[in-house]
């Protein structure tokens, strides 16, 4: 009898812990799927205020790592073209601060940067401040984080940043909301001067009051430049004026007007050799933002999702009738190809 007892005790002790565990179990799991139903927003203006924020700390780094002259560099590899693809420290420490930056922020957000890192920093937090310029744009909007892909260059004209000529260096921040560009910060570390849009909403900056539309000049790479020079005369003319310059960042700046120093009052930024998604982002939404246009040489526009890749060339303009000057490539190609 008394093992009867004890039987059925250690029974019914048996069932209710089940019982216990079974809904402990349940109640994580359909709180988990609550949790993956629930569809993550985030909102875009803030997301304009921390890529301003870090892009300002990562040049930070690229600044004080200039100036204390500790680059370390190294090569990457070399471009399709045969170019040395350069890494410093500035490009590492910025990206770093940059990188973790948004990912302690918003850790569900897709952040493809040109640099790479295991090493969390823990530290790098923000403080959800709104700066008043962008406060003023108005009330924020959510988007859904699954449609945000955010593109980060911690370093832009890395070349020119070991040759010493730092005008051309920027960080860069791009926010791409399916796949187009929405926000666009360029930050000059060197003059502390940052150039912030957010596509139809409103930007800290402008284009200049006039362009050249009847001979346009062009802005073009200084150390992958390919062969634009011959492309260049053959679309638009052997007298056609083609500044060259380091840094995409750089070169779209060039094509507004930018309050820190004097730039090259270029019309078009033409770029013939591969370039990757994190050099022509921040500018593309810039430029859209004040009107203007990117595209690749064929006219197409540039889809910021997935890879990194942007293999059909650069043509940006603005205040410029773009479809005339991406008929004038069109033919350029056809005499080239029939050269050949
Ligand atoms: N053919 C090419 N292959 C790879 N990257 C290229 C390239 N042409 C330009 N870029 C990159 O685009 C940016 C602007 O180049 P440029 O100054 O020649 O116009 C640079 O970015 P980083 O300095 O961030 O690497 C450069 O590395
Ligand atoms: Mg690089
Ligand atoms: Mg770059
Ligand atoms: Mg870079």
């Amino acid at each position: 009898m008394a093992t009867m007892g004890i039987r059925l005790r250690v029974a019914v002790f048996g069932l209710l812990m089940v019982g216990i565990i079974y809904y402990l179990y349940t109640g994580v799991i359909s709180r988990r799927i609550a949790t993956l139903r629930q569809r993550r927003t985030v909102d875009l203006r803030e997301l304009l205020a921390l890529s301003v924020e870090a892009a300002v700390r990562g040049g930070r780094e690229v600044k004080r790592i200039r100036e204390d002259n500790v680059l370390e560099e190294q090569s990457k590899g070399k471009t399709k073209e045969g170019a040395s693809e350069k890494l410093t420290l500035g490009d590492m420490n910025s990206h770093k601060k940059m990188y973790y930056l948004i990912k302690n922020t918003f850790p569900y957000l897709q952040v493809n940067s040109e640099e790479h890192d295991n090493t969390r920093e823990e530290t790098a937090v923000w403080d959800h401040l709104i700066p008043a310029d962008i406060q003023q744009i108005g009330d924020g909007k959510e988007v859904p984080a699954e449609d945000v892909t955010v593109w980060i260059d911690p370093l832009d004209a890395t070349q020119e940043y070991t040759e010493n000529l730092l005008k051309y260096v920027t960080t860069m921040v791009c926010v791409a909301v399916n796949g187009v560009p929405v926000i666009g910060v360029i930050h000059k570390p060197f003059t502390e001067y940052t150039a912030w849009a957010i596509v139809g909403w409103g930007s800290n900056v402008k284009a200049r009051a006039s362009y050249s539309e009847k001979s346009p000049q062009f802005i073009v790479s200084r150390s992958h430049a390919g062969k634009v020079n011959g492309f260049i005369q053959t679309a638009f003319g052997n007298n056609t004026v083609v500044h060259a310059a380091g840094g995409a960042g750089y070169k779209v700046l060039a094509l507004l007007d930018p309050t820190d120093e004097k730039y090259e009052k270029a019309d078009v930024y033409f770029h013939i050799t591969y370039i990757k998604k994190w050099d022509i982002c921040a500018g593309n939404a810039i430029l859209k933002a004040l009107g203007g246009h990117m595209t690749t040489l064929k006219g197409e526009e540039i889809d910021y999702s997935g890879s990194e890749a942007n293999n059909g060339g650069v043509l940006a303009s603005i205040s410029v009738d773009h479809q005339s000057l991406l008929a004038k490539v069109r033919s350029a190609e056809k005499q080239l190809a029939e050269i050949k």
